[in-house]
């Protein structure tokens, strides 16, 4: 029994859980043959989602999970109270619609990397697992400080070199919102073995690019960071105290790059996870229409002081403003995959964005900034530039980024760490030169850096906020092309 009178939820009390809403697989037989590094609220309602589905249909199948935790020492120990046991309660646009609460089984063990390093590679090499899957955040593909063992790159990397030499091949999947995760994965594992020559075998860059495989992949489902009113409310509709419960939308996509070995054997569309072979198109029709206009959501919302993700969409000026990016610079260049539909793709992200059911809010998606905007908007100011389209959306949105990072850090709640590249962009450095921010800090490239279509409208709205105009006119004229 906990504090609130309620049990905990834990193996002993799930069959106090309606039958629909728990595994009906047995926990006690579940095998592990997946290892997830990252274990945060993304990971719990989006890849532990889809191995509880695999787990219904196959339960004999190795598709248990052991969790990763960088340094959350207080998560692995709630999730071991729990035996790994937690519910994803998913809302769709409908308020009148009961929400779906799901107990998910899939996760069966989780260890603290900070603590247990060498528990962690010698679980990433055993012999059965045969897939890895990844949520460390755009900032964990960057070069880790320190020696490899410090790292979940590192530990990743030094797995697989005993991988290697054990003749163990596995499919590392990368689930992270960047362009080509997985080859940026594979990229990152092999710089970071040739900064530590000592600490590697000489056979496993060669081994990385033919016996282990990085397909990309593309995730979607909006998970907001999670607050204590979300677990009171996902353990109220539950019965059971979860400290590690989760609210998330009802939409739910995982498209893995179709390439030979990737466990194609895995009755993925069971699943919900779609094989494809056009996964570049995919990722960019998701992160040209979907996550940059999250972004303009955010640093507009942030900057007229909107916490909420669904109140920034609804907001006039800042829906206009949404709009008028999707139609005169997203949508015009973004080159969909068969079959897909981006205008109607497009109307449905607003929808999703506008759901006031969901608690998301402008904090989480304004996030580290500099690793994103680069990810989101490069193909759609490439392709402006390419076209004669002027950016004069794009460009608003990353004047209010590079006012509310440096001018307005209040805007930024505490647990916003600061954006790692933007540390020396000051006021003062930004009018300097702004191309310059551009192309040192959000690493655009040079012909984008210099455009000036992106850098005059830039340049006027970024002065003009930094004099104190207020950024409401700036934004609704952005959304008029006045
Ligand atoms: N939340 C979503 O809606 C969503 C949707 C699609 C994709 N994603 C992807 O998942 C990622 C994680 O999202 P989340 O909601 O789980 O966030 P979270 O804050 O709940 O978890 C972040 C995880 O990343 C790890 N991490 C952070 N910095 C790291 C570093 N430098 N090296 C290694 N690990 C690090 C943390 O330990 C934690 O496990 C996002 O950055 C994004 O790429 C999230
Ligand atoms: O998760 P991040 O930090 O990469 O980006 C914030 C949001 O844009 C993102 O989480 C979306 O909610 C998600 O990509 C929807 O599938």
């Amino acid at each position: 029994m906990t504090g609130t009178g309620r049990p905990r939820l834990d193996a002993r009390s799930l069959p106090l859980v309606d039958t629909g809403r728990r595994p009906s697989y047995d926990l006690d037989d579940v095998r592990v043959g997946v290892v997830h590094l990252g274990f945060g609220a993304f990971h719990r309602a989006h890849q532990a989602v889809a191995f509880d589905r695999l787990l219904e249909r196959f339960p004999n199948e190795p598709w248990g999970v052991c969790a990763v935790a960088n340094t959350n020492a207080a998560l692995v120990r709630d999730a071991r109270q729990q035996d790994h046991l937690f519910t994803v309660v998913t809302v769709g646009a409908d308020p009148s619609a009961e929400p779906a609460v799901r107990v998910v089984g899939s996760i069966r063990e989780s260890l603290l990397a900070s603590e247990s390093a060498e528990a962690v590679v010698a679980r990433l090499a055993a012999p059965e697992i045969h897939t890895i899957t990844l949520t460390i955040t755009e900032r964990g593909y960057a070069p880790p400080p320190g020696a490899p063992g410090d790292s979940l790159l590192g530990l990743l990397a030094l797995a697989l070199d005993r991988r290697r030499a054990a003749g163990l091949p596995v499919t590392v999947l990368s689930c992270d919102n960047l362009v080509d995760n997985g080859t940026v994965l594979r990229a990152a594992l092999l710089a970071l073995v040739d900064r530590h020559p000592g600490a590697f075998s000489a056979e496993l860059p060669a081994w990385l690019g033919t016996r282990a495989r990085f397909p990309r992949s593309v995730v979607d489902r909006i998970v907001p960071r999670q607050t204590a009113a979300d677990r009171d409310r996902v353990s109220g509709l539950l019965g059971l105290d979860d400290a590690m419960g989760i609210v998330a939308e009802e939409s739910f996509h995982w498209t893995i790059e179709a390439e030979e070995g990737v466990a194609a054997e895995a009755d993925w569309a069971g699943a919900g996870v779609v094989l494809s072979p056009e996964i570049d198109r995919v990722q960019q029709l998701k992160l040209q229409l979907l996550n940059a206009t999250h972004s303009l959501l955010a640093y507009s919302g942030l900057a007229l002081g909107i916490e909420r993700i669904s109140d920034a969409a609804r907001h006039p000026d800042i829906a206009a403003l949404a709009a008028r990016f999707l139609a005169a610079e997203a949508l015009p260049s973004v080159v969909a995959p068969a079959g897909a539909d981006p205008e109607a793709y497009a109307d449905s992200v607003l929808a999703r964005f506008a759901s006031p059911l969901l608690p998301d809010t402008t904090a989480r998606v304004a996030t580290d900034g500099s690793q994103k905007i680069p990810q989101r908007f490069t193909a759609t100011l490439l392709a402006c530039k390419e076209g004669g389209r002027p950016p004069r959306v794009s460009a608003t949105v990353i004047a209010l980024w590079m006012y509310l990072r440096t001018a307005r850090p209040d805007a930024f709640s505490d647990e916003n760490a600061p954006d790692p590249r933007l540390d020396t962009a000051t006021p003062d450095t930004l009018r300097a030169s702004v191309s310059a921010v551009l192309a040192d800090v959000v690493r655009l490239p040079a012909e984008v850096a210099t455009d000036p279509d992106l850098l005059g409208p830039l340049t006027h709205a970024l002065t003009a906020l930094l004099r104190g105009d207020p950024p409401a006119g700036l934004i609704a004229e952005a959304a008029t092309g006045a």
